[in-house]
């Protein structure tokens, strides 16, 4: 079969995104693994397919497939890329989309400039996905790593994370750690891991280990994940910008109870087709 596809991508952490509403298309895990290597496919860190809506008050279903086949509930700079996509291609005319994903329904919403905010849903830092039975200590989870042992904040926004806070982001660090503590025993369905440096109350470093990939140019899920850690623990106030490798986005949260609002561009690279 020919598939064609969109290559796009969200500061830097990229997608090759599919319209499965034009014309049905499935994918085994075996397929995404290849079209994700870098070398014998296209490449990506996620896959994207773009389908009809199950609940006919909802625009569009997207699901979300990391590089090493596995399905994800939820991909923040994916939901920009999509929201581009689904305009881009005129699948819809509509600025503010409704979306349903593995996490539940979310809600888009296109700026001028190039921009999309997400409305992320509320975060989690009791979740079911998140095994701790041990009593939490300010928040804070004691994890070997090896012979290290980290203090992490664990969140979910519909996928889990591990934020560490640390003083600097070191490369080995993040290489080393990263799928130790993606792996850990402690989460059975792994984690993505997060390495956070504080810089002031409005401002983080950030770089993430995602689970399925590996360190990505950015993660907007995992902005999301360490900004609400920060703000729980009361290191960072509601408005922050984080900067990750492939550049900067801006996260808000007003608190428990309320959504996360994510804010960054989206970009295409490239149309093709391939052979699957
Ligand atoms: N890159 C994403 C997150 C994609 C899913 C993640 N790897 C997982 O397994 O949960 C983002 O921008 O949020």
């Amino acid at each position: 079969m020919l598939l064609k596809f969109t290559k796009m991508h969200g500061l830097g952490n990229d997608f090759v995104v599919v319209d499965a509403v034009s014309r049905k298309v499935f994918f085994n895990k075996q397929q995404i693994e290849k079209l994700s290597d870098r070398n014998w496919g296209i490449g990506f860190d996620q896959l994207l397919v773009v389908e009809p809506p199950m609940n006919p008050d909802m625009d569009f279903r997207y699901r979300i497939y990391n590089s090493d086949g596995s399905e994800v509930e939820h991909c923040g700079n994916g939901a920009r890329c999509f929201a581009k996509f689904v305009l881009d291609r005129e699948l819809t005319n509509k600025r503010i989309i409704n979306v349903e994903t593995k996490r539940g329904a979310i809600q888009l919403r296109v700026l001028d400039g190039g921009l999309v905010t997400v409305d992320m849903g509320e975060p989690s830092f009791a979740p079911e996905d998140l095994p701790f039975t041990a009593g939490p200590c300010d928040g804070l989870y004691s994890v070997m790593a090896g012979d290290t042992e980290y203090f992490i904040t664990p969140v979910s926004v519909g996928n889990p994370h591990a934020v560490i806070k640390v003083d600097q982001l070191i490369d080995s660090e993040v290489a080393k750690t990263g799928p130790l503590i993606e792996c850990h025993e402690r989460f059975p369905r792994k984690v993505n891991v997060g390495f956070m440096q504080v810089i002031s109350s409005d401002e983080i470093n950030l770089r993430v280990f995602e689970r399925g990939v590996g360190e990505t140019q950015a993660c907007g899920t995992g902005a999301c994940a360490a900004v609400v850690a920060g703000i729980k623990q009361g290191w960072l106030s509601p408005k922050v910008t984080a900067h990750l490798r492939g550049g900067d986005l801006h996260i808000e949260w007003q608190g428990e109870g309320l959504p996360i609002l994510m804010t960054g561009p989206a970009e295409k690279v490239f149309e093709g087709q391939i052979y699957l």
